[in-house]
């Protein structure tokens, strides 16, 4: 167990309770108010390592020329387009319920990579507005963490695959070593959020730590999936634990 949930308490001593999930409004509010600097953001705190992340993720969804690919929780749509450059001359459809989230994807698109197949559907990931078994391959990062209900949204991902088709969902991830978790907590309140003030957005980026907090280990990530009926479940951790990409695949029938 990382360092912040390793506490000792005298039988009958109550845990600290945790932050309580947010509401829906409260995320789709946080990511509407982000959006205008959301990507450079992620690209200085990040020093340029989210894109490295998000293309692990990408080839673990084992995509292939000509392929229907979703990503999922698309936000600006930076994972969405690997994704694309990955099925060209396939499509990709990103879907996000943050409409200024869509306005930069859909800005981006037009004006960064024209030539990629790219569609935007603002939608929930909880009742995911596609076919059953639609999609060749399905990207999701950095969404699994902050829906409301995550196994109703595993769910929708096993229904949306197609048989044999392949989801890797990229996320934080909650260090096994101590002093990396120490780092990352440090990271993300020493550097992340002072950053995000200068921008107004303090509490924004604030909510990182707790909702890093409530999400479930990869081990109980796995157990998730494979209640939704996914197989061959594995949690990777990536970035020496800092983040993590859970790849799964839906049986044939
Ligand atoms: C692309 C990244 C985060 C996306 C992201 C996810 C969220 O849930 C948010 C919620 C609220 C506000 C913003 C976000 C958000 O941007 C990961 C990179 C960006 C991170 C903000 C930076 C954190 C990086 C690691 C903890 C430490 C990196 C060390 C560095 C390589 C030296
Ligand atoms: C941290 S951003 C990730 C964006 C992008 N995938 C990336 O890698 O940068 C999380 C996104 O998930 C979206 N989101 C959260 N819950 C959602 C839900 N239930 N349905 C659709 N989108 C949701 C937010 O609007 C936000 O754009």
């Amino acid at each position: 167990m990382p360092d912040r949930h390793r506490f000792s308490f005298s039988i009958g001593q109550r845990l600290p309770p945790m932050s309580p999930t947010p509401l829906s409004s409260d995320i789709q509010d946080i990511f509407n108010r982000i959006a205008p600097v959301y990507d450079d953001l992620n690209q200085w705190l990040s020093l340029g390592q989210h894109r490295i992340w998000k293309m692990m993720a990408v080839k673990w969804a084992n995509p292939k020329p000509g392929d229907q690919g979703l990503d999922i929780c698309c936000g600006s749509g930076d994972l969405a387009r690997l994704l694309a450059q990955k099925v060209s001359p396939g499509k990709v459809t990103g879907v996000d319920f943050s409409s200024e989230q869509l306005a930069v994807a859909e800005q981006r698109s037009k004006t960064q990579y024209p030539h990629l197949s790219l569609d935007w559907v603002e939608g929930d990931a909880l009742e995911l507005p596609f076919a059953t078994n639609q999609f060749d391959c399905i990207t999701m990062g950095y969404g699994l963490r902050n829906v409301t209900d995550i196994p109703r949204c595993l769910g929708e991902i096993y229904r949306v695959l197609k048989p044999s088709a392949r989801v890797a969902i990229l996320d934080f991830h909650q260090p096994q070593q101590a002093w990396i978790q120490q780092f990352q907590n440090w990271y993300l309140q020493s550097v992340v959020v002072p950053v995000a003030q200068r921008y107004g957005l303090t509490d924004e980026y604030a909510y990182i730590t707790p909702s890093l907090e409530r999400f479930p280990p990869g081990s109980e990530q796995e157990r998730l999936a494979k209640e939704a009926g996914l197989t061959e479940v594995t949690h990777y951790p990536i970035a020496g634990g800092l983040m993590g990409v859970l790849v799964a695949r839906k049986p044939t029938v």
